[in-house]
């Protein structure tokens, strides 16, 4: 970054009456606009008076419209101009549909000889565009184009941006600017003022959700945010690179860049429901709504949301690619289960009994069973064959063809309606439920049976366990989704007949508009929650995926374009070789385009270099990406006594002192309950999570509670303690219980870098 020069206070006030002149500009044209949009309201709904057909329906779109609008205006007005650039003049003099000049580089003749220049082009940047009466713009869209250079100059590489400058406002009112020279070099009476916008913002203290870095994303960044949506946009990087960041403004700017493509919905896969609370307000903050569904791996299927965890050694079963086998011969064993199960059939036709035996009705079912279909949708063809054989049965032969076919069918429709036949095919046939066949796996015999070759008796013995508890794993979600495909929909009962009258009374008519709106609303989040399949699928944390997740997302996005970031030194599966197979196949052979994000922004470098020496060992060879800025305070040391509760209680008050934001202490697994109870009263800027629940998360100061128990808790605890280590943006504090055999300062055994 360019050295800076803090301009003097006298300056700095000045430069911000010049900012508030631009924001009170922007100000006036925008309440000239919601003028025009609530006229449109107005003039809408007095047309609503003439009543003939045509004038209603433009009075409706008319009013959809304006509110569309109005909602928008309103809802943009917090702290929606955040930047500026001053650029020198360009190389080619056109413009483009912004009104913005379009050249990247200066003119030859920008500079002159003596390193003077003239600023020939200022642009404020903001959520949303905004124009002035005569076309020009007053405020760029972040994401146009024109808005690039903001995010992209370098002082290696400027081109014509010579001072960039962040806004602070809240409201109306500007408080203050942070400006960078990219330029240093150039004389051109600009005054620059602050010590940079991005150190700002990084200093700040943490709330429990994320915000949106609009105002300061940095050049590495803003080439994926940007980056061509075709195929497959892979994104890696080290804790706190911003990859969920960077990764929600590309859903923005997709949106932004084809609105009707998108349309499809755009899903993003978060690992856990923490994460996805987090984040969940950073694209409202975009100005987006909508059209972005952010979902935990555990809730991606309609109607189930994961409510447990797995220990590491069932999840690692249950996120196998085996378990599809063992799904498979579930979904058709299932058959089988429904209570007072038929061994044979009888029917009476002709006057005279006909029955299938055990072995023929066998045979059938297998015949039946041969190919791939759902099991839910074979039930009609099942019929068919029972009918077939029953009718072979009866001995009946026709010459006359026709005859034969009038006699065929007479038989059909009395076999099929008889309430033997009916009641046999329920309980031979039964329609079945995805929830049904996974919860007949917890039943051992069954499940060895299923998962015969495939799982050991230990791995039976520990699903069926696990599958006998109340509740639901992620890792059973993508199990219900496996089924849901091989078993196919369950017929929905035929929904009630639209009452007549209803239609009859107008009430349609008298309804307002909002009440259409919400109707209107609730219609798209019906169609949100039954949308199946998306437009672009981004998945965050993408290396805890388990193979069966990968499957789960995939069906998901099958013509979809996708932007999936991870950290493979963050991984919480163990088996990787598996989960990428996994998640080629989910990707098809669709070309990749891959970056890496190398700047830490989260972590001060006094706490990277702890995470670093846990890095060492859990992956060997890696390198930590570099953290920005550093604090000059070391982690903090303490050895646990006799009552750790108490301990863990008195270093989460000492560090709700040290910090004005959030404090986030990070367990075992197997402690998540007890922690919470250390903590109780203690407020919610202070928050216990598992190791396995801290992922993607950030606060202001960390306690990490005995390393060695999160590190031995699975073959990849090692990389969850990485994980947990690289939370804090100021303060990270570790408590070593006996376990971590900890030094004389308290250091434990995996944290020190001899
Ligand atoms: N350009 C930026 N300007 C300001 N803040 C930034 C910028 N880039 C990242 N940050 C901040 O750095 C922190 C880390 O970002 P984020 O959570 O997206 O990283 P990550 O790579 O997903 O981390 P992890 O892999 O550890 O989950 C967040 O607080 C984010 O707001």
């Amino acid at each position: 970054m360019a050295a800076q020069t803090t301009a003097q206070p006298g300056v700095r006030d000045q430069e911000i009456a010049v900012e508030q002149a631009h924001l009170d500009r922007v100000y006036r044209r925008l309440e000239e606009k919601i003028d025009e949009a609530e006229f449109l309201m107005r003039d809408a709904a007095q047309r609503g008076h003439v009543g003939t057909p045509g004038a209603l329906a433009e009075r409706d779109a008319q009013v959809f419209r304006a509110g569309v609008h109005l909602n928008r205006l309103n809802s943009e007005f917090e702290d929606f101009l955040f930047g500026r650039i001053d650029l020198l003049r360009g190389k080619d003099g056109k413009k483009g549909s912004d009104g913005a000049y379009t050249s990247v580089e200066p003119a030859d003749d920008a500079v002159r000889e003596d390193k003077s220049a003239d600023i020939a082009e200022t642009l404020h940047i903001g959520r949303i565009g905004v124009l002035d009466a005569e076309y020009a713009p007053l405020v760029i869209d972040w994401r146009a184009p024109a808005a690039a250079p903001f995010y992209r100059s370098t002082p290696v590489a400027p081109g014509r941006v010579v001072r960039r400058r962040v806004i602070r406002s809240k409201g109306r009112k500007v408080l203050g600017v942070e400006d960078d020279l990219l330029r240093p070099e150039l004389t051109t009476g600009l005054p620059v003022v602050g010590d940079g916008a991005l150190m700002a913002a990084l200093g700040q203290a943490r709330s429990h959700t994320m915000r949106d870095i609009v105002a300061s994303i940095q050049a590495e960044q803003d080439m994926v945010i940007r980056a061509p949506a075709a195929s497959v946009t892979e994104v890696s990087g080290g804790p706190g690179t911003g990859k969920t960041a960077v990764a929600l403004h590309r859903a923005a700017y997709l949106l932004y860049q084809d609105r009707r493509r998108y349309s499809g919905g755009i899903l993003c896969v978060s690992p856990t429901p923490l994460l996805v609370s987090y984040t969940e307000g950073v694209l409202p903050s975009l100005g987006e709504e909508g059209q972005v569904a952010i979902r935990a791996v555990g809730s991606l299927v309609d109607g189930v949301s994961a409510d447990l965890y797995d220990d590491p050694a069932v999840a690692r079963i249950k996120g196998s690619l085996r378990m599809q086998k063992v799904l498979r011969n579930a979904a058709r064993g299932a058959l089988d289960l429904a209570p007072g199960r038929p061994t044979t059939l009888r029917v009476v036709a002709f006057g005279r009994r006909v029955e299938l035996s055990e072995q023929e009705l066998a045979g059938i079912r297998h015949n039946i069973l041969g190919g791939t279909a759902p099991v839910n949708l074979l039930r009609p063809r099942a019929r068919r064959l029972l009918l077939d054989a029953l009718w072979r049965r009866t001995g009946r032969r026709f010459d006359d063809a026709e005859l034969a076919a009038e006699e065929r069918q007479g038989f059909d429709e009395d076999i099929s309606t008889e309430q033997d036949f009916t009641d046999f095919l329920d309980a031979w046939w039964p329609v079945l439920t995805a929830r049904e066949v996974l919860a007949a796996l917890a039943d051992e015999k069954r499940l060895a049976r299923w998962a015969r070759r495939v799982l050991t008796p230990p791995e039976v013995r520990r699903v069926a366990r696990s599958l006998r508890r109340s509740g639901t794993t992620a890792h059973d979600v993508a199990l219900l989704d496996e089924l849901d495909m091989l078993l196919g929909p369950v017929p929905r009962p035929k929904r009630r007949e639209a009452d007549p009258l209803d239609q009859l009374t107008g009430l349609d008519e008298v309804t307002t508009f909002a009440d259409r709106n919400d109707a209107r609303r609730s219609r798209a989040d019906r169609l949100e929650e039954e949308r199946t399949e998306y437009a672009h699928v981004i998945v965050d944390e993408a290396q805890d995926l388990t193979p069966m997740q990968w499957r789960m997302v995939g069906r998901r996005g099958r013509t979809a374009t996708w932007t999936i970031v991870g950290d493979p030194a963050q991984s919480s599966w163990t088996d990787v070789d598996e989960a990428n197979r996994a998640r080629d196949e989910a990707l098809g052979t669709r070309p990749r385009r891959r970056f890496t994000l190398t700047v830490n922004y989260r972590n001060p470098a006094e706490i990277a270099e702890v995470a670093a020496t846990v890095l060492a060992l859990a992956m060997p060879g890696m390198e930590s990406p570099r953290a920005v800025r550093s604090t000059g305070i070391a982690p903090q040391y303490a050895v646990a006594g006799d009552d750790l509760g108490a301990d863990v209680r008195a270093a989460a008050e000492r560090l709700l002192t040290e910090v004005d934001g959030t404090v986030g202490v990070v367990v075992a697994m197997n402690r998540r309950a007890q922690a919470r109870t250390w903590l109780d009263g203690l407020g919610d800027r202070v928050v216990a999570l598992g190791s396995l629940e801290a992922k993607g998360l950030e606060y202001d100061a960390t306690l990490v509670v005995s390393p060695a128990e999160i590190a031995e808790e699975s073959p990849a605890g090692l990389r969850v303690l990485y994980v947990a280590l690289t939370r804090a943006t100021q303060r990270l504090m570790v408590l070593a219980g006996p376990g971590d055999l900890p030094d004389a300062d308290g250091v434990p055994d995996l944290l020190r870098r001899d």
